[in-house]
């Protein structure tokens, strides 16, 4: 939202404008049919603690700790209470940056809530689905700076996490990133691959998604998923020396640039979301989906064998 807010005043006139005029009120309108989920959201959570913040308004940012157990998945709550910090920070003004990561060991986010795709009624797919959308818009559309410290696996919806921040550091060790949709029998969704291809180009992203390949921390350096690698131990004060150049950047032009270079790929979905959500709702709801899923799963839950 916030780009598409620069980007408007940046176009004061023209089609140009009109088109950005009608594509930020369609986002609103969809932003608030999720005001009183959020309600919901912030009543049933009250107890539990999904994520830490650590403010550091001095220097200019904040840390957000992913703390959903075991492994951070997303589900339609978890992103409902994230949407509200997301906002929060781009409402603040002492904020410049964020640096993204998680409180549990080896895990940065194991994607979507499988659970949130398998045999779910349509009212909650598409609640869910909104949810999501609107992450993905708040972050890739961020203002602020994002840094990504992926401190351990990051497949698919956590992969898209980290690729839409502006710069991602990973912990050495025998973490996977990726976007692998396709070994769960379903296809990422064209702003999930549209990101991928900002992050690391078309031709490696076409052989990724078909494959569903999931990277090494040495391969997503290779091709760029990442920008850098840190021992576990020096990840967060890599992200913080980051961040700090970032943040010394002049923050008009900054933001201006990102806000450029992020447009047109998010205007896309913002044009089209309910038909993105009736397209996700359609195609999860197929039989040989709902077996996919099922099957996939199933594996998840195999105990795990011993590599004696
Ligand atoms: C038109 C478009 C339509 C659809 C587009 C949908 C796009 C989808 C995007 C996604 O993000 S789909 C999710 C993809 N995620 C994965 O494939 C990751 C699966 N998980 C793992 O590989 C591993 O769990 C791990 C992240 C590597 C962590 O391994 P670890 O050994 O540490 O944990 P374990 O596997 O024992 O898991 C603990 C516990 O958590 C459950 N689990 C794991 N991942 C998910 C998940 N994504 N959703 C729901 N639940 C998950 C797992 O089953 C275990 O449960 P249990 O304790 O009850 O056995």
């Amino acid at each position: 939202m916030s780009i598409i807010k620069s980007a408007f005043r940046v176009l004061r006139f023209g089609s140009a404008k009109n088109q950005l005029f009608s594509l930020e009120s369609k986002t609103c309108r969809a932003f608030s049919v999720c005001n009183k989920l959020r309600q919901d959201a912030s009543d049933a959570n009250a107890s539990k603690i999904n994520f830490y913040v650590d403010e550091n308004k001095e220097k200019g940012y904040a840390i957000l700790k992913l703390n959903k157990g075991p492994v951070n998945s997303l589900n339609l709550e978890f992103l409902t209470e994230l949407n509200i910090q997301l906002e929060k920070f781009e409402e603040s003004k002492e904020i410049k940056g964020v640096i993204l990561t998680s409180s549990i060991p080896n895990i940065f986010s194991a994607g979507l809530d499988i659970m949130e795709m398998y045999q779910i009624k349509q009212d909650r797919g598409s609640q869910f689905w909104t949810a999501l959308q609107e992450t993905w818009i708040k972050l890739y559309g961020s203002n602020k700076i994002y840094i990504a410290a992926i401190n351990g696996h990051s497949p698919a919806g956590g992969c898209l996490l980290s690729i839409s921040c502006d710069y991602r550091i990973m912990s050495k060790g025998p973490y996977k990133i990726g976007l692998n949709e396709t070994l769960l029998g379903i296809k990422a969704p064209f702003w999930f691959r549209d990101t991928m291809i900002n992050t690391i180009g078309y031709r490696e992203t076409e052989k990724a998604l078909q494959l569903g390949k999931l990277y090494s921390s040495e391969e997503a350096l290779a091709v760029n998923l990442v920008d850098e690698l840190a021992d576990s131990k020096d990840l967060i004060t890599k992200a913080e020396e980051q961040m700090s150049k970032w943040c010394a950047i002049p923050t008009v032009a900054r933001e201006l640039t990102k806000s450029s270079m992020r447009r047109d790929t998010l205007s896309k979905l913002i044009a089209q979301r309910e038909a993105d959500t009736q397209s996700f709702i359609e195609f999860t709801q197929r039989d040989s989906i709902q077996k996919s899923l099922r099957m996939y799963l199933e594996s998840l839950k195999k105990p795990k064998k011993s590599s004696a």
